[in-house]
Protein backbone atom coordinates (compact mmCIF):
# COMPACT_ATOMS: atom_id res chain seq x y z
CA UNK A 1 0.00 0.00 0.00
CA UNK A 2 1.33 3.22 -0.94
CA UNK A 3 2.10 5.58 2.15
CA UNK A 4 0.13 9.25 1.77
CA UNK A 5 1.93 11.80 0.08
CA UNK A 6 2.19 15.52 1.83
CA UNK A 7 1.13 18.20 -0.36
CA UNK A 8 4.12 20.35 0.23
CA UNK A 9 6.14 23.54 -1.20
CA UNK A 10 9.08 23.45 1.39
CA UNK A 11 11.12 20.72 3.33
CA UNK A 12 12.92 21.95 6.80
CA UNK A 13 15.46 19.41 7.41
CA UNK A 14 17.59 18.75 11.11
CA UNK A 15 21.25 18.67 11.30
CA UNK A 16 22.70 16.63 13.71
CA UNK A 17 21.35 12.54 13.22
CA UNK A 18 19.59 13.73 10.04
CA UNK A 19 22.03 14.98 7.51
CA UNK A 20 25.49 14.46 9.41
CA UNK A 21 26.91 11.98 11.06
CA UNK A 22 28.65 14.36 13.76
CA UNK A 23 28.35 12.05 17.13
CA UNK A 24 32.52 11.79 16.88
CA UNK A 25 33.22 15.33 16.91
CA UNK A 26 30.79 16.32 19.33
CA UNK A 27 31.95 13.23 21.40
CA UNK A 28 35.50 14.57 20.86
CA UNK A 29 34.81 17.92 21.81
CA UNK A 30 33.08 16.54 25.39
CA UNK A 31 35.88 14.41 26.12
CA UNK A 32 38.40 17.14 25.36
CA UNK A 33 36.18 19.68 27.61
CA UNK A 34 35.80 16.61 30.38
CA UNK A 35 39.94 16.24 30.36
CA UNK A 36 40.33 19.81 30.61
CA UNK A 37 38.21 20.07 33.54
CA UNK A 38 39.71 17.41 35.59
CA UNK A 39 36.78 15.01 35.03
CA UNK A 40 36.45 11.69 33.79
CA UNK A 41 35.45 11.25 29.83
CA UNK A 42 32.52 9.33 28.83
CA UNK A 43 31.97 6.74 26.39
CA UNK A 44 30.27 8.02 22.67
CA UNK A 45 27.22 5.97 23.20
CA UNK A 46 26.66 8.01 26.53
CA UNK A 47 27.27 11.27 24.89
CA UNK A 48 25.24 10.01 21.92
CA UNK A 49 22.07 10.00 24.58
CA UNK A 50 22.60 13.83 25.23
CA UNK A 51 22.76 14.94 21.87
CA UNK A 52 19.64 17.26 20.34
CA UNK A 53 18.74 20.03 22.58
CA UNK A 54 21.93 22.23 22.02
CA UNK A 55 25.42 22.68 23.19
CA UNK A 56 24.34 23.84 26.81
CA UNK A 57 22.38 21.13 27.45
CA UNK A 58 24.98 18.51 26.04
CA UNK A 59 27.05 20.23 28.44
CA UNK A 60 25.13 20.26 31.45
CA UNK A 61 24.69 16.21 31.09
CA UNK A 62 28.37 15.91 30.65
CA UNK A 63 29.14 18.17 33.64
CA UNK A 64 26.30 16.52 36.04
CA UNK A 65 24.80 13.12 34.94
CA UNK A 66 26.02 10.81 37.99
CA UNK A 67 28.32 13.89 39.15
CA UNK A 68 27.67 17.50 40.63
CA UNK A 69 28.51 20.61 39.11
CA UNK A 70 27.32 23.93 40.19
CA UNK A 71 25.69 26.60 37.68
CA UNK A 72 28.82 28.51 37.35
CA UNK A 73 31.09 25.51 36.81
CA UNK A 74 28.83 24.62 34.16
CA UNK A 75 28.62 27.87 32.58
CA UNK A 76 32.33 27.80 32.15
CA UNK A 77 32.41 24.54 31.06
CA UNK A 78 29.90 25.66 27.72
CA UNK A 79 33.06 28.10 26.84
CA UNK A 80 35.76 25.42 27.05
CA UNK A 81 33.01 22.68 25.15
CA UNK A 82 33.26 25.89 22.22
CA UNK A 83 36.95 26.31 22.13
CA UNK A 84 37.72 22.63 21.56
CA UNK A 85 34.21 21.96 19.05
CA UNK A 86 35.52 24.65 17.14
CA UNK A 87 38.57 22.59 16.39
CA UNK A 88 37.10 19.22 15.71
CA UNK A 89 33.78 20.58 14.23
CA UNK A 90 33.74 18.34 10.81
CA UNK A 91 36.56 16.68 11.35
CA UNK A 92 35.26 13.01 11.48
CA UNK A 93 31.46 14.12 9.98
CA UNK A 94 30.01 12.33 6.93
CA UNK A 95 26.63 12.40 5.30
CA UNK A 96 24.56 9.78 5.48
CA UNK A 97 23.55 7.72 2.35
CA UNK A 98 20.94 9.20 0.53
CA UNK A 99 21.14 12.79 1.86
CA UNK A 100 23.08 14.58 -1.50
CA UNK A 101 20.36 12.59 -4.00
CA UNK A 102 17.48 13.61 -2.11
CA UNK A 103 18.46 17.57 -1.55
CA UNK A 104 19.43 17.11 -5.49
CA UNK A 105 16.17 16.18 -6.11
CA UNK A 106 14.25 18.12 -3.78
CA UNK A 107 16.15 21.30 -5.89
CA UNK A 108 15.22 19.39 -9.26
CA UNK A 109 11.48 20.14 -7.73
CA UNK A 110 11.56 23.72 -7.13
CA UNK A 111 11.37 22.55 -3.30
CA UNK A 112 12.37 25.53 -0.97
CA UNK A 113 14.85 24.50 1.45
CA UNK A 114 15.87 24.89 5.11
CA UNK A 115 18.54 23.40 7.61
CA UNK A 116 16.86 24.02 11.02
CA UNK A 117 18.98 22.84 13.97
CA UNK A 118 19.78 23.34 17.83
CA UNK A 119 23.06 23.39 16.88
CA UNK A 120 24.29 26.99 17.50
CA UNK A 121 25.51 29.11 14.54
CA UNK A 122 28.90 29.38 14.76
CA UNK A 123 29.51 26.11 14.61
CA UNK A 124 26.23 24.98 11.89
CA UNK A 125 27.33 27.43 8.74
CA UNK A 126 31.03 26.38 9.04
CA UNK A 127 30.17 23.16 8.83
CA UNK A 128 27.62 23.36 6.23
CA UNK A 129 30.09 25.27 4.05
CA UNK A 130 32.65 21.98 5.10
CA UNK A 131 30.32 19.31 4.01
CA UNK A 132 29.21 21.31 0.82
CA UNK A 133 25.62 21.43 2.15
CA UNK A 134 25.37 24.70 2.08
CA UNK A 135 24.63 25.19 -1.48
CA UNK A 136 21.17 23.54 -0.88
CA UNK A 137 19.48 25.57 1.33
CA UNK A 138 17.68 28.70 0.95
CA UNK A 139 17.31 29.31 4.86
CA UNK A 140 19.69 28.47 8.31
CA UNK A 141 17.97 28.52 11.53
CA UNK A 142 20.49 27.67 14.14
CA UNK A 143 20.18 27.05 17.90
CA UNK A 144 20.55 30.81 18.70
CA UNK A 145 19.24 32.31 16.16
CA UNK A 146 16.11 32.83 18.38
CA UNK A 147 16.06 33.19 21.60
CA UNK A 148 14.31 29.75 21.55
CA UNK A 149 15.00 26.11 20.31
CA UNK A 150 13.28 23.31 18.92
CA UNK A 151 11.04 21.60 20.25
CA UNK A 152 9.70 25.31 20.17
CA UNK A 153 7.80 25.25 16.92
CA UNK A 154 8.50 29.47 16.88
CA UNK A 155 12.10 28.48 15.16
CA UNK A 156 10.23 26.42 12.02
CA UNK A 157 7.77 29.40 11.80
CA UNK A 158 10.64 31.44 11.36
CA UNK A 159 12.24 28.81 8.70
CA UNK A 160 9.07 29.36 6.93
CA UNK A 161 8.80 32.75 7.10
CA UNK A 162 12.23 33.31 6.09
CA UNK A 163 11.19 30.57 2.35
CA UNK A 164 8.29 32.88 2.02
CA UNK A 165 6.13 29.67 2.63
CA UNK A 166 3.06 28.64 5.15
CA UNK A 167 3.90 26.35 7.90
CA UNK A 168 1.16 23.81 7.01
CA UNK A 169 2.83 23.37 3.37
CA UNK A 170 6.38 22.17 4.68
CA UNK A 171 7.16 18.86 5.63
CA UNK A 172 10.02 18.79 8.55
CA UNK A 173 12.52 15.84 8.25
CA UNK A 174 14.84 14.85 11.40
CA UNK A 175 15.60 12.23 14.14
CA UNK A 176 14.38 13.37 17.33
CA UNK A 177 11.56 14.17 19.57
CA UNK A 178 12.64 17.90 19.64
CA UNK A 179 11.91 18.04 15.86
CA UNK A 180 8.72 15.71 16.04
CA UNK A 181 7.14 17.74 18.94
CA UNK A 182 8.07 20.97 17.15
CA UNK A 183 6.66 19.64 14.26
CA UNK A 184 3.33 18.89 15.56
CA UNK A 185 2.69 22.25 17.52
CA UNK A 186 3.87 24.15 13.98
CA UNK A 187 1.19 22.29 12.23
CA UNK A 188 3.11 20.65 9.60
CA UNK A 189 3.83 17.11 8.87
CA UNK A 190 7.00 15.59 10.39
CA UNK A 191 9.21 12.13 9.23
CA UNK A 192 12.18 10.75 11.26
CA UNK A 193 15.24 9.08 10.10
CA UNK A 194 15.99 5.67 12.06
CA UNK A 195 19.60 5.90 12.08
CA UNK A 196 19.88 9.46 13.79
CA UNK A 197 20.10 10.80 17.81
CA UNK A 198 16.90 10.10 19.45
CA UNK A 199 18.34 11.26 23.17
CA UNK A 200 18.44 7.00 23.90
CA UNK A 201 14.65 6.75 23.05
CA UNK A 202 13.28 4.29 20.82
CA UNK A 203 12.86 6.15 17.76
CA UNK A 204 9.76 4.34 16.97
CA UNK A 205 8.06 5.37 20.30
CA UNK A 206 8.27 9.10 19.11
CA UNK A 207 4.78 9.99 17.95
CA UNK A 208 5.38 11.45 13.94
CA UNK A 209 3.78 10.84 10.50
CA UNK A 210 6.45 7.89 9.42
CA UNK A 211 9.71 6.92 9.35
CA UNK A 212 12.26 6.99 7.29
CA UNK A 213 15.52 4.08 7.19
CA UNK A 214 17.12 6.25 4.41
CA UNK A 215 16.63 9.81 3.33
CA UNK A 216 15.58 9.69 -0.38
CA UNK A 217 12.19 7.55 1.25
CA UNK A 218 11.08 10.82 1.71
CA UNK A 219 11.16 11.25 -2.30
CA UNK A 220 8.27 9.01 -2.04
CA UNK A 221 6.03 11.04 0.17
CA UNK A 222 5.80 14.35 -1.20
CA UNK A 223 3.96 15.62 -3.65
CA UNK A 224 4.93 19.70 -4.99
CA UNK A 225 2.27 21.80 -4.78
O1 LIG B 1 22.83 20.45 18.65
C1 LIG B 1 22.09 19.51 19.00
O2 LIG B 1 21.98 19.10 20.17
C2 LIG B 1 21.26 18.81 17.98
O3 LIG B 1 21.23 19.47 16.75
P1 LIG B 1 20.08 19.09 15.70
O4 LIG B 1 18.89 19.93 16.07
O5 LIG B 1 20.68 19.45 14.35
O6 LIG B 1 19.81 17.62 15.82
MG1 LIG C 1 18.97 15.88 15.21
Amino acid sequence: MNARRFPVRAVLFDLDGTLLDTIADLAEGANRMLAELGRPTRPLAEIHSFVGKGIPHLVRCCMTENARASEAEIESAVAVFRRHYTEVNGRYTTIYPGVAETLDAMRAMDLRLACVTNKAEAFTLPLLERMRLDRYFDAVVSGDTLPVKKPDPAVLHHACGLLGVASAQALMIGDSANDALAARAAGMPVLLVTYGYSEGMPVDTIECDGLLSIATGALERIEVV
